[in-house]
């Protein structure tokens, strides 16, 4: 079905896909990064399109896999389940910092609210400077992206240094024309971990998808335990594969689902 949504050749991927070992998706669990990867980048974070395909698309990925499907994002959990409303499986939000199992989202890490609260609040106060800034809070955390105007990077990182030193037990991220105020030891990879502990996830081959830094160490984590990393665009990795764009990942996917990963090397 996915193939014709998607114009995926009748024909097989092409050399596209070349790198991406063949295994089963019954056998798989899938961590799936969100911005970068499910779909492409843009100006803000409110402005990204998500593609009609893509919520079917990840509910028969997920009823393949047996369940064995998460979304491993740096986006609150919230505003994941706003993109993709029907999406049945596990979310990892914040960068691993809260993880929805299906009856909400549970906190993994437990920064000190009223520290949270203050960041937030010098973070949203400083984004008014410049109608450039967005200031994005998360349960855990605030991001303050400059992608509307690069040249903020040096002031948005001054002021983030500055409010840091008043508190203990926060870090600055570097993300993708943004800088985000996280909770020490939070991580996607953390998250990903104790998942692959649980039903549905263990057992499973790890099949981790990412775009960004925040996703290497889950990537790193994923080869090493002999799984398939994917990075997807541009930058340095420990991957062992290389997709183009979030556009060759739906192809990726709709082959999984399609069940053609399993036919011999030149079947397609
Ligand atoms: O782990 P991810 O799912 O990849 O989330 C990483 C961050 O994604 C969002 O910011 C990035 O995407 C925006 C929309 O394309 C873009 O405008 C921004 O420049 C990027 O940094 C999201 O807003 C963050 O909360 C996530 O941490």
């Amino acid at each position: 079905m996915f193939y014709e949504m998607i114009g995926f050749a009748a024909d097989g991927p092409g050399p596209e896909l070349d790198c991406l070992p063949r295994f089963r998706t019954e056998e798989a669990a899938f961590f799936l990064d969100f911005d970068g990867v499910l779909v492409d980048l843009a100006e803000t974070p409110d402005g990204i399109d998500v593609p009609g395909h893509l919520g079917p698309m990840l509910g028969e990925l997920h009823a393949k896999a047996g369940g064995a499907v998460a979304i491993a994002s740096g986006r609150a959990v919230a505003d994941i389940r706003r993109w993709l409303p029907d999406f049945p499986g596990v979310i990892v939000g914040s960068h691993g910092g809260e993880i929805d199992r299906g009856q909400g989202p549970e906190a993994t890490v437990s920064p000190d609210p009223g520290v949270v609260a203050a960041l937030q609040k010098m973070v949203e106060g400083f984004a008014t400077s410049n109608e450039a800034y967005i200031a994005e809070p998360k349960p855990t955390g605030v991001v303050l992206h400059f992608r509307r105007n690069p040249e903020l990077r040096g002031a948005a990182w001054n002021m983030l240094e500055n409010a840091l030193s008043q508190f203990e037990g926060f870090h600055i991220h570097h993300s993708k024309m943004a800088f985000e105020v996280r909770p020490d030891g939070v991580g996607k990879e953390n998250a990903i971990q104790a998942l692959m502990e649980e039903e549905p996830f263990a057992g499973r081959l790890p099949v981790v998808f990412g775009d960004d830094v925040t996703d290497e160490p889950a990537l790193a984590w994923a080869k090493e335990r002999g799984g398939v990393a994917v990075k997807v665009g541009e930058g340095q990795s420990a991957a062992g594969c290389r997709l183009e764009s979030p556009e060759v990942v739906h192809r990726a996917l709709a082959r999984q689902i399609a069940g053609r990963a399993q036919e011999p090397a030149g079947a397609a």
